[in-house]
C-alpha cells in the first residue's frame, strides 16, 4: 500500500509506503505507485502512529457479558488504538500460567496487537508468569478495585524484587485504603444520577490516599532500582511526585527528550483530564471509578502538566461495565468507565483547538508508551516500524455519542464532548477499521492482532 500526501505529526507532508511484511518501507516525498498497489490519497489529512493504550480491561475470561476481545478490539480500532495492554483482574485473575494461557487463547480474537499483564495476589505464581510472553507485571493493586486484588506493602516489595531481577516493568494502582474517608459514604446519597452520588465517591477515595500511596510506591521502587509505571494518576500532586522521583533517580532523562527511558513514569486517563466532580455531577454512579474524579481545579492542573510535558503516558483504563450494573446505586455499582475509543479523538480535539500540540498528543499516546515498555517497532511513523497507522481529518470533529461507539456496554462518560475520529486504522499494514466518508458506516477487518512480546 502507498499512502500519498499525508501530513505527519510534525507537519511534514510525506508519502508512506508499506511493505509486504507489514512494516513501513519508506517515508519520503514523491514515491510513485507500483502496479497493483492500493493507493490511499491522504492530502489534507494527518497520518499518525496508532495509539499504544497500555491500560485496558477487555474482561475475558470471565466477564464477557461486559466486553469481549472482539468488541473491545473493535472499539480500539475505531478509536485509532492499534496496541492494547490487558490488565489481570479478570476471572480467573491472570496470576499464574494457566490463567495467562487461557487469556492468551481468547486474545486471538483481537483485531489489534496486544500485551497481557500478569497480576500479583497471595496465590500468584511468579515463575509461571515470567516464563510466559508477559507484557509487564500489573496493574498491581495497592487497594481493592474491581476484582478485589488489593495487596499489602510486603507483597508489593516482593513483586518489585521479582520483576526487577528479570528487567520486567511494574505498573501500579496506587491508593492507600487506610486514608479513605468512610464517613463520605454515610447518609442519604440520593439516586443513581445525583450530584450526591458523584461527589460521595470522590470524597471517599481521597486525593491524599492517592498521593501517599504513590510516594510510598516510588520509594519502594527506588530502593530496588525497579522500573515503575504509576497507572491512572488523578492528581497533579501525584504527577509531581513521579517527576521529582525521576529527576532524583538513576533513571533521569539526561538528554531532556520527551520520550524518555526513566525508571519511573506516570500515566493519566482521559476521564481525569476531561471530566471533574463539578462537570460530572449528572453522571452519578456512571462517574464512579478508581481513582475517582477530582475537583475542577485539580483537573485543570493535571491538564496543564500534560500540556507542559510532565505526563508520560495517556492511557484509558478502559473499564467497561453494563448499564444495568452501573445503575445499582453508589455502593453496589462497580467502578470504572469505558474509554479506549475516545482516547485519540479527545486529545486530537485538544490539538485542533490548540490546547495541545499534535506532537505532544503523538508522544503521550504512542511514542512514549512504546519507548517506556520497550516496543521498538511501535509508536512512530518511520521506516522499519510496524505500519500501525491512523488517518484523521483534524478539521472534522464530531460530537461523541455512545450510540456511535463500539464497546459492548454502549455508554460513555464523554457524551456530548467533541472528538476527532479516525477514518482508517491499520495494524501492521492491514486495514482493521474504515469509516465510509459519505455515510459514516464503519467496517472492520479480520482479527490480525498478535502478542507484542512474541517477536
Ligand atoms: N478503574 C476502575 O475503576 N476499575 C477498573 C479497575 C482499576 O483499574 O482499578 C476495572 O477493572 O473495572
Ligand atoms: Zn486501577
Ligand atoms: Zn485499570
Amino acid at each position: 500500500m502507498l499512502i500519498t500526501g499525508a501530513t505527519l505529526a510534525d507537519g511534514r507532508v510525506r508519502d508512506v509506503r508499506i511493505g509486504d511484511d507489514g512494516r513501513i518501507d519508506a517515508v519520503a516525498e514523491g514515491l510513485g505507485a507500483d502496479g497493483g498497489e492500493r493507493v490511499l490519497e491522504a492530502r489534507g489529512r494527518h497520518l499518525l502512529p496508532g495509539a499504544v493504550d497500555v491500560h485496558v480491561h477487555f474482561r475475558e475470561p470471565g466477564g464477557g457479558h461486559k466486553e469481549t476481545w472482539t468488541s473491545g478490539s473493535e472499539s480500539a480500532a475505531a478509536g485509532g488504538v492499534t496496541t492494547v495492554v490487558d490488565q489481570p483482574n479478570t476471572s480467573p485473575p491472570t496470576v499464574d500460567g494457566a490463567a495467562f494461557d487461557e487469556k492468551a487463547a481468547l486474545a486471538a480474537d483481537s483485531l489489534v496487537d496486544y500485551g497481557i499483564n500478569g497480576g500479583v495476589t497471595l496465590d500468584w505464581d511468579p515463575e509461571e508468569l515470567f516464563d510466559r510472553r508477559l507484557f509487564a507485571l500489573g496493574e498491581v493493586f495497592l487497594a481493592d478495585s474491581t476484582g478485589d486484588m488489593g495487596i499489602d506493602a510486603d507483597l508489593f516489595a516482593d513483586a518489585l524484587d521479582e520483576a526487577s531481577a528479570r528487567d520486567v516493568p511494574v505498573t501500579v494502582h496506587a491508593e492507600d485504603a487506610t486514608l479513605f474517608d468512610d464517613g463520605a459514604l454515610n447518609g442519604d446519597l440520593g439516586g443513581v444520577g445525583t450530584a450526591a452520588t458523584a461527589n460521595a465517591w470522590s470524597a471517599y477515595r481521597t486525593a491524599d490516599a492517592e498521593v501517599a500511596a504513590v510516594e510510598r510506591a516510588l520509594a519502594t521502587a527506588a530502593e530496588r532500582d525497579a522500573q515503575l509505571h504509576v497507572a491512572h494518576t488523578s492528581t497533579p500532586e501525584a504527577v509531581d511526585a513521579v517527576t521529582e522521583a525521576r529527576e532524583g533517580g538513576s533513571g533521569a532523562d539526561e538528554d531532556g527528550g520527551d520520550a524518555d527511558t526513566a525508571l519511573v513514569t506516570c500515566e493519566v486517563t482521559p476521564h481525569h483530564l476531561y471530566l471533574s466532580r463539578e462537570r460530572a455531577r449528572s453522571l452519578g454512579t456512571f462517574g464512579r471509578m478508581n481513582p475517582p474524579l477530582r475537583s475542577e481545579e485539580r483537573r485543570e492542573a493535571l491538564f496543564a502538566r500534560l500540556a507542559a510535558g510532565d505526563v508520560d503516558v495517556v492511557a484509558t483504563d478502559h473499564a467497561p461495565h453494563t448499564v444495568e450494573e452501573k445503575r445499582r446505586g453508589l455502593v453496589d455499582a462497580p467502578s470504572g468507565v469505558p474509554g479506549v475509543e475516545t482516547l485519540y479523538p479527545l486529545l486530537l480535539e485538544s490539538a485542533r483547538t490548540g490546547e495541545l500540540s499534535l506532537e505532544r498528543v503523538r508522544n503521550v499516546v504512542a511514542a512514549n508508551p512504546a519507548e517506556i515498555f520497550g516496543l521498538d517497532r511501535k509508536g512512530r511513523v518511520a521506516a522499519g516500524r510496524d505500519a500501525d497507522l491512523v488517518l484523521v481529518d483534524i478539521a472534522d470533529p464530531r460530537e461523541i455519542e455512545a450510540a456511535a461507539l463500539h464497546s459492548a456496554p454502549a455508554w460513555t462518560p464523554f457524551e456530548g464532548l467533541r472528538g476527532v475520529f479516525p477514518e482508517v486504522t491499520l495494524v501492521r499494514g492491514e486495514v482493521v477499521y474504515e469509516r465510509d466518508p459519505a455515510t459514516g458506516a464503519a467496517s472492520f477487518g479480520e482479527p490480525v492482532g498478535r502478542n507484542v512480546r512474541e517477536s
